[in-house]
């Protein structure tokens, strides 16, 4: 088998047969009472770059065009989506499957926090068992009539983003990154789990791009110059969209109203999303 796997057994001269048998199927499927009609994975090459936040505001967006859509919080051990939405309740466990907390503006939410009795409890599991929990919010959950589920990924490009990505049925992915030292590298490595996984990429999101001064309207490069234009463009993939370092972003995460929150940054991503789910019809 050549070093790296691209699974493109078609085009590879490579006989690999006594490997073949160890390739595992990982997928599975949703819930027999779960109906969701695209999945789109938020990525990111490393953590704290606003994963979190571009899954959650693509959700309330998607929210306000009328669309039914869930949050799937895939990062386990940064659990961010209840607090950006200011869920404090528990999710619901019946005989049937667990259900799902609903934010106040109806978007459907599961993540690690709404089961642990004390949201403050860090989770010390290893790799397999955290893609294992993850594997059951799919395969567990009851998502009922769902048009876009959003899932925000685990960080990086490791055992555990990668197991996920083999369980769920992911459409399409947007990675998120920001303007930064080594992001060539690290959105390189997403790209290649993409493509390795057969994924396709929707776009990059570069997030904290810029600080808009509130007094001049002058745009400063807090993280330096961007590079992200000529990243995209390497990788033949789509700049979707850039967002600012703003303070009001970090309160509306912090006070759990991200579901108020207005900004037609993300615009590029929504209309796309939606011509999908028209095509589909
Ligand atoms: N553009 C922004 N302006 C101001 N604050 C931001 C911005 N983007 C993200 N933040 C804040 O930065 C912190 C990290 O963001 P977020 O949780 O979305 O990152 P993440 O990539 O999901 O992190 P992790 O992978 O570690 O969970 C949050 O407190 C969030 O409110």
């Amino acid at each position: 088998m050549s070093e790296i796997c691209e699974q493109s057994c078609n085009t590879c001269s490579s006989d690999c047969s006594e490997d073949k048998e160890e390739i595992v199927d990982f997928s599975a499927n949703p819930h027999e009472l779960s109906s969701i009609k695209k999945v789109i994975g938020i990525v990111s090459g490393k953590g704290g770059v606003g994963k979190s936040l571009v899954t959650s505001l693509l959700a309330v967006m998607m929210k306000r065009r009328g669309y039914k859509t869930a949050i799937l919080d895939a990062d386990v051990t940064g659990p961010s989506i209840p607090k950006a939405f200011g869920i404090t309740e528990k999710a619901i466990t019946t005989e049937i499957g667990l259900l799902p907390a609903k934010s106040k503006t109806g978007i459907d939410i599961m993540s690690i926090n709404l089961l642990l009795e004390n949201d403050t409890d860090p989770v010390v599991w290893r790799g397999p068992i955290i893609a294992g929990a993850v594997k059951q919010f799919w395969t567990d959950v009851i998502w009922h009539d769902v048009d876009f589920m959003f899932i925000d990924m685990p960080p990086g490009t490791g055992d555990v983003p990668l197991t996920v990505f083999q369980s769920l049925a992911v459409d399409g992915i947007v990675i998120v990154t920001s303007p930064q030292e080594l992001v060539s590298m690290i959105v390189s490595k997403a790209v290649k789990m993409a493509k390795m996984m057969n994924i396709p990429i929707i776009g990059l999101v570069e997030n904290m791009a810029y600080f808009k001064c509130p007094d001049c309207d002058k745009e400063y490069q807090i993280f330096g110059e961007s590079h992200i234009e000529e990243i995209a463009e390497k990788h033949d993939i789509a700049m979707l969209a850039k967002l600012p370092i703003d303070p009001k972003i970090s309160a509306a995460c912090d006070k759990g109203m991200i579901e108020l929150f207005d900004g037609s940054w993300l615009d590029q991503i929504i209309e796309f999303l939606g011509k999908e789910m028209e095509e589909r019809k």
